[in-house]
């Protein structure tokens, strides 16, 4: 069994810039790429929407320190794909599920040396899944020009999801090497390039394939992927999800993805906070209102973006947006000791506030505060 100890020799900086400056002259995408990298994008004409590639979601110094891991762990080059055996190429297990595997590997995971993998397996539970949902399989997959894959399924069972995410510095289209999801009709349903700090998910079941490098690509294509059981209601999360998608793309636009929060996105601190918020069934509003709960800006200071209050009225709804105003504008953590109606103000002066309104703030501001801690407890050695 051949065994390659990796150190990553990508193309140089040097080479790749010029070269890609003369094919990417003009190109807006790569010339904006800060905020590029914040966005949420569905896929180019994503057939399905069960199937979704992100952005530039994973909290940048986690997905750095999993670049940095894809760099000096033991590659081992023996795995294959069930669709076709002729097809090797390089492979590093960490959650040793096999590929009929049924069993949660979370605490394999857990337990694993690397604590950025561990990282990942949680944020995933936090960000990507739904509550509930098992760890079938965690690994890494690595392709040099010439080790192609092959298409095939991951599982035969339905209710499961892949998720692929991508560790390579930077991607080009001529390269190759991009991930396609196929249609009963073996048509593309839908193909995503390997870009840097993307995350593609879909059904487990639906038909897939790595395609081939070209030539010119002369360094390690590495995907780390993660396979998930889903609990019975999933697919009606997902939906749910697809109803805060909207959302979602409403705060990108307001350039939540480009300001930063505890060391990444804003963006990615609300998302969180509205899923902590669903997993905990809080109601849709106080949802809604965790996920828009930091949107307020100056002259309140911890809030970052500039919104308008009718606009934002209009995306979430009256009660909604009176919540996420009050967390804003409430003298936060002093107004929690106050037992009401009236709670300060960080301006000065209070304000009259419900006993429900109360509670559901309180719901907010621990979610806030566990979506924030969380981050920090468990990534102790990735600087935030
Ligand atoms: O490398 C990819 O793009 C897909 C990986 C994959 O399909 C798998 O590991 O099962
Ligand atoms: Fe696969």
């Amino acid at each position: 069994m051949l065994k390659l100890k990796y150190s990553f020799q990508p193309v140089t900086l040097r080479e790749s810039k010029g070269y890609n400056r003369h094919l990417f002259a003009g190109d807006g995408v790569r010339q904006g790429h800060l905020i590029y990298a914040a966005k949420m994008t569905h896929i180019q004409q994503a057939s399905h929407e069960k199937i979704k590639v992100l952005d530039g979601i994973v909290p940048q110094e986690l997905y750095q320190e999993l670049i940095n891991v894809s760099h000096s762990i033991e590659w081992k080059y023996w795995w294959t794909t069930d669709s076709n055996t002729a097809m090797r190429y390089w492979h590093h297990e960490v959650g040793h599920g096999g590929k009929e595997n049924a069993e949660d590997v979370s605490d394999r995971v857990e337990r694993h040396p690397i604590a950025a993998f561990h990282l990942y397996q949680t944020w995933l539970a936090t960000h990507i899944v739904p509550h509930g949902a098992r760890v079938l399989r965690f690994y890494l997959n690595a392709h040099t020009y010439g080790t192609d894959g092959w298409p095939h399924v991951d599982s035969s069972r339905p209710n499961e999801l892949t998720t692929v995410l991508y560790l390579n510095e930077e991607w080009y289209p001529e390269w190759g090497g991009e991930t396609v999801i196929f249609n009963k009709a073996g048509d593309i349903a839908a193909a995503s390039m390997p870009r840097r700090n993307r995350l593609l998910t879909f059904p487990s079941h639906w038909l897939h394939a790595p395609r081939p490098l070209h030539k010119a690509f002369g360094g390690l294509r590495v995907v780390l992927v993660v396979k998930f059981a889903l609990p019975t209601e999933a697919w009606d999360d997902i939906a749910r999800n697809a109803g805060i998608a909207e959302l979602v793309r409403f705060l990108d636009n307001s350039g939540s993805g480009a300001v930063t929060h505890s060391g990444r996105s804003l963006l990615t601190h609300l998302v969180g906070t509205c899923r902590i918020l669903q997993s905990r069934n809080a109601d849709e509003d106080v949802c809604r209102a965790g996920l828009f709960h930091s949107i307020y800006g100056a002259p309140i200071t911890h809030c970052t973006l500039a919104l308008d209050r009718i606009a934002v009225r209009e995306q979430i709804g009256e009660r909604a947006e009176r919540l996420a105003w009050l967390f804003c504008v409430l003298d936060r953590p002093r107004c929690w000791s106050e037992s009401g109606p009236l709670l300060p103000l960080a301006q000065g002066g209070s304000i009259e506030v419900s006993a429900r309104e109360i509670a559901d703030l309180r719901l907010i501001e621990q979610a806030n505060l566990d979506e924030r801690g969380t981050h920090r407890r468990r990534t102790p050695e990735i600087a935030v």
